[in-house]
C-alpha cells in the first residue's frame, strides 16, 4: 500500500504537486493519470525518496522510504529506464543491486527468466534497445520481489508485443494481492489495464475513480440518431430542446443524444414522422471521459477548432 499525506513539492513559486493526500492499495492495478507537467513523475520520485517533498509525505508500507530497510523488498519501481550503467551486463546489474539490498544473487537470473532477458544476460545493458531497456528496469524492480510496484510510463515505445507483455505483468502481479501503481498517457492502455484510477492536474487531485465509474460519468454516453433528411432531424432536435434534452450535431445527418434510450429516440421519431436510418448507442472510451475530466488542466495543448452544424444554435 502506497499512502500520500498532503504531499506537495515546490519549485520556486511553482507548485509541482499540491497537498495530495490518497491511498493506493494493493491488489489492484491504479492507473497515475494527468495532462504533461501535471506532477505524476514528482509523485513517484517523492515516492522512492529521490525527491523531498516540501511538506507532506509518502509512505510505503506506512513507512517513509528512508526508513526501510531493504527498500528493493517492499517496493520496486521503473522510473528511467535508462537508469543502468551502460557498459555493465545486465545480469552483473542486477547482480549489484541485489547484492546491496541483502537479496540473493540467483534471484537475477529468475527475474531476467521473467522478463525475457536470460538469452541476452551477459550482454552490455548500453547495446539494449528500448524495449530491452524497459524490461531490464522492470526485472530490477520486481529483484526484491516487493509488495508493491510501481511503473513510469512503462510502454513508452515498446511495440505491440511489449505492451501487452507488460499488460499481462501488471494484471498478474495484481492478481497476487501486491500494489500497482502505473503512470501512462495511453488511455486505451489504461482502459484495459487498471482497475482504478488517479487523475491529477497541475499537482492537484482532479479524482480517484474506477475505470468504469469514470466511462459512465461521461457525457460521450449517448444515442446516435442518423436521418437522411436534414428537416427531419432538425424538428426532433427542436424538440429535443423543448424538453431540455441535451442534443447535439454529429454530423450534418447524425444526432447525438444524452439521457434517453435508443427505444425512446426511435419512439419520438416515429411518432414525429422523422425517417432514421440508424439509433444505436455509443458508449464513451476512457480516452473521452478522460479529455472531458481534465479539458481544464491542460497546460500545453493546442486548441481545436469547433464543428458547427444547422440546429446547434452555438
Ligand atoms: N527539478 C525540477 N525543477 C523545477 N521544476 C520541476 C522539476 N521537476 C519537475 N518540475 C516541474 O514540475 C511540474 C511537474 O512535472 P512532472 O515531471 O512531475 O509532471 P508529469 O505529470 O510527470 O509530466 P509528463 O506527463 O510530461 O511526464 C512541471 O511543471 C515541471 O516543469
Amino acid at each position: 500500500m502506497i499512502t500520500l499525506q498532503g504531499l506537495t513539492k515546490r519549485y520556486g513559486d511553482q507548485t509541482a504537486v499540491g497537498d495530495l493526500s490518497l491511498t493506493i492499495g494493493a491488489g489492484k492495478v491504479t492507473g497515475f493519470l494527468g495532462p504533461n507537467g501535471a506532477g505524476k513523475s514528482t509523485t513517484m520520485r517523492m515516492i522512492m525518496g529521490l525527491d523531498r517533498p516540501t511538506s507532506g509525505q509518502a509512505l510505503v508500507g506506512g513507512r517513509p522510504y528512508a526508513e526501510l530497510a531493504y527498500p528493493l523488498r517492499e517496493i520496486g519501481a521503473l522510473l528511467d529506464a535508462k537508469a543502468v550503467h551502460p557498459g555493465r551486463s545486465a545480469r552483473a546489474h542486477l547482480r549489484a543491486l541485489a547484492r546491496t539490498n541483502g537479496i540473493p544473487a540467483r534471484r537475477g537470473d529468475e527475474v531476467l527468466e521473467t522478463v525475457g532477458l536470460t538469452s541476452v544476460a551477459g550482454r552490455r545493458a548500453g547495446s539494449f534497445s528500448l524495449g530491452m531497456g524497459q524490461r531490464l528496469g522492470i526485472a530490477g524492480a520486481l529483484l526484491g520481489n516487493p509488495g508493491v510496484v510501481m511503473f513510469d510510463e512503462p510502454v513508452n515505445g515498446l511495440d505491440p508485443n511489449g505492451v501487452r507483455w507488460i499488460r499481462g505483468l501488471m494484471r498478474g502481479l495484481a492478481a497476487e494481492g501486491r500494489t500497482v501503481f502505473v503512470s501512462s498517457h495511453l488511455m486505451s492502455e489504461m482502459q484495459l489495464t487498471a482497475d482504478h484510477l488517479v487523475i491529477i492536474g497541475k499537482g492537484r487531485l482532479i479524482t480517484e475513480t474506477t475505470v468504469q465509474a469514470l466511462i459512465e460519468s461521461s457525457s460521450v454516453n449517448a444515442v446516435r440518431a442518423r436521418g437522411p433528411e436534414q428537416e427531419g432531424l432538425q424538428k426532433l432536435m427542436a424538440r429535443l430542446h423543448e424538453w431540455s434534452v441535451p442534443a447535439r450535431w454529429e454530423s450534418h445527418n447524425e444526432l447525438y443524444i444524452t439521457g434517453l434510450t435508443v427505444d425512446r429516440v426511435s419512439d419520438m421519431a416515429y411518432e414525429m414522422g422523422v425517417r432514421l436510418h440508424e439509433v444505436r448507442s455509443v458508449e464513451a472510451s476512457l480516452e473521452q471521459a478522460y479529455m472531458e475530466l481534465t479539458a481544464d488542466s491542460v497546460e500545453f495543448g493546442a486548441a481545436f477548432g469547433h464543428q458547427q452544424y444547422p440546429g446547434t444554435g452555438a
